[in-house]
């Protein structure tokens, strides 16, 4: 019975989303439309329609209802209700690893073939490993921090809080810590794995004069100013009120010396420009953010493969606008959160061949093997 309430309640769900918004925020919208769900119900209807879009593009044949239970014995380690009543012959297998549990699924007569899991397969960037990229999407990435206060472990250590220590400031806690009521308000940083990670290719030298050219909020900013506080930063993004979340947390982190522009980079910005030539440049490019889809599985199912090469345009373009602004010698780092070679590979290729950069070292991180998401880094030198 409770099987079969939460199946209509999941049908009503899945009916309702048609993608125009990522589900943490659809979500909260649904639940209070339908006040009849209590907190059960909703924490079923979440569980269930996440595990839906993680099985992505595989097993599409069956009908709604097995492919949910598939999908979510394949998520998690437990039997949910759906599950133990669609596929009553996996019972005890649950908390066994992907690889077995989809062995048994083909042992059940499912065709069960994980690459089917991302619809994309042929468009990955050459250094991923296909099957384990597929079947990472399976696992909710962790929650990653990156400390300011080095009181942080003791205190969530004080909470109770299970957490793993990755280096001196990077730490994994699990999905759904409460940090706000567990830590003072800006003694961290929510910043993934891979992302903390690419500081490795920032290199800054003292008072260097450096160019964060997609800041946002300024995630890698404030990444460079703790390797290197002496820098002079200065930050732009085509978003106005995005620069203005940057300015409160710069305050924060008492930078001061940097300099705010909104700049569209497809735009020829010589204008507000010319005097400038950096030491450095960051560009943490517009992607598809295809990298960062096992937090959000549900976008992959209504991403539009076209929609690659328009990114991919996109991003030769800017880095074709702002190399003009780099020192001979000093570094370009090129920066996604893809996972597809037309946006990383390709256009570091394409940089090699039309831009006067040299290519120091390039690397896809791979996030999907240790629970984070999948970046792509490259560090080119000025001609
Ligand atoms: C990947 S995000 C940057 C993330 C940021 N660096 C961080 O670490 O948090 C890419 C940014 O590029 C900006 N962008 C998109 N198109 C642009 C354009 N034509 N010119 C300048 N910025 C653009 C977006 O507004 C977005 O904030």
């Amino acid at each position: 019975m409770k099987a079969v309430h939460q199946l209509r309640t999941f049908e009503q769900l899945l009916a309702a989303y048609d993608g125009s918004m990522p589900l943490h925020r659809f979500l909260p919208g649904f639940f209070k439309k339908n006040r009849q769900m209590g907190s059960t119900d909703r924490r079923w209807a979440s569980r269930y329609i996440y595990s839906y879009f993680r099985l992505g593009g595989m097993l599409t044949e069956l009908n709604v209802a097995k492919r949910l239970a598939i999908a979510d014995f394949l998520c998690h380690e437990d039997m949910s209700p759906v599950a133990a009543q669609q596929l009553p012959e996996l019972a005890g297998l649950e908390q066994r690893p992907a690889d077995e549990k989809l062995g048994a699924l083909r042992h059940a007569g499912f065709n069960a073939d994980e690459t089917q899991v991302f619809p994309f397969g042929g468009l990955l960037s050459e250094a991923i490993d296909e099957a384990a990229f597929c079947k990472s999407m399976f696992v909710q990435p962790e929650l990653y921090i990156r400390i300011r206060d080095e009181q942080v472990p003791q205190l969530l250590e004080n909470a109770g809080q299970t957490f793993e220590q990755l280096s001196d400031h990077c730490l994994a806690l699990p999905n759904g810590a409460k940090l706000e009521t567990l830590l003072p308000e800006h003694s961290y940083y929510v910043q993934d794995l891979s992302s903390q990670h690419t500081a490795g290719f920032f290199q800054p030298e003292k008072y260097g004069k450096w160019w964060d050219a997609c800041a946002a909020s300024g995630g890698k900013s404030l990444l460079i100013h703790s390797l290197e506080p002496s820098i002079e930063l200065v930050v732009s993004d085509i978003r106005e009120n995005i620069l203005d979340n940057l300015e409160e947390r710069f305050a924060q982190a008492g930078i001061r010396k940097y300099q705010r522009k909104q700049l569209d980079l497809l735009q020829n910005n010589d204008q507000l420009l010319k005097h400038y030539a950096f030491d450095g440049i960051i560009l943490d490019a517009p992607c598809s953010g295809s990298g960062t889809w096992g937090r959000t599985p549900e976008l992959a199912q209504f991403f539009d493969k076209r929609k690659i090469a328009q990114f991919s345009y996109l991003q030769k373009s800017i880095a074709k606008n702002v190399v003009t602004y780099l020192k001979p010698g000093k570094p370009l780092i090129y920066i996604t959160c893809s996972a597809f070679r037309a946006e990383n590979e390709e256009v570091v290729e394409f940089m090699l061949d039309t831009l006067p950069l040299e290519l120091e070292r390039m690397e896809l991180i791979d996030g999907y093997r240790r629970k984070a998401d999948t970046m792509f880094a490259a560090r080119l030198i000025g001609r």
